[in-house]
């Protein structure tokens, strides 16, 4: 099983380690690669049209700006691609999300919220983790444990309020 990472730029990793991260975690094999549908569109068209044949399962895609990457990468593959809107300097990152939600119809992404590639690899682990290979199953069981321990940390963030308020 194999995620490929996406990103416009060396400069989105920063935004896009967490979701590297996540998938680390879980012990999910994935690579990471600059592709840029602006600066080097041929590649990045290559690279949609191979990206299952090459062994790729999800595509998540991260772009700041005029986020053009995952549409277009959406376009050529069969794949499910999660796009990843990075914030830049100006305009916070609505650019990006904009340019990444805001697909036509029968060309879907994914898309999750303004840096939120953590949240990208959780949900790119949920889509390998709903087959029924043993695999998935494996990580379907990890995804339990993982939902399990953010409920005691938000029930330990529950009980330090109630402490702070006396109760
Ligand atoms: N949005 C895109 C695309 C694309 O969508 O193809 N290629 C690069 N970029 C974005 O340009 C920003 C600035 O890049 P530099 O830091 O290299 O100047 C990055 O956030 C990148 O994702």
């Amino acid at each position: 099983m194999k995620v490929a990472i996406v990103m416009g730029s060396d400069s989105d990793w920063p935004t896009m380690k967490a979701a590297a991260d996540v998938l680390t975690e879980f012990g999910v094999d994935f690579t990471a690669q600059v592709v840029s549908a602006h600066r080097m569109p041929v590649e990045m068209i290559e690279f949609g049209q191979n990206a299952a044949s090459e062994g790729y399962q999800v595509i998540i895609a991260g772009a700041g700006g005029a986020a053009h990457l995952p549409g277009m990468l959406a376009a050529v593959t069969p794949l499910p691609v999660i796009g990843v809107p990075v914030p830049l300097k100006h305009l916070d990152g609505m650019d990006s999300l904009l340019s990444i939600v805001q697909m036509p119809a029968g060309v879907p992404v994914a898309t999750v919220s303004i840096g939120g590639a953590k949240n990208a690899g959780l949900l790119a682990l949920q889509i390998l983790g709903a087959g029924t290979t043993e695999e998935a199953l494996k990580i379907r069981e990890k995804m339990v444990d993982f939902q399990q321990e953010l409920k005691q940390l938000a029930q330990e963030k529950g009980k330090k309020l109630q402490a702070e308020l006396g109760k």
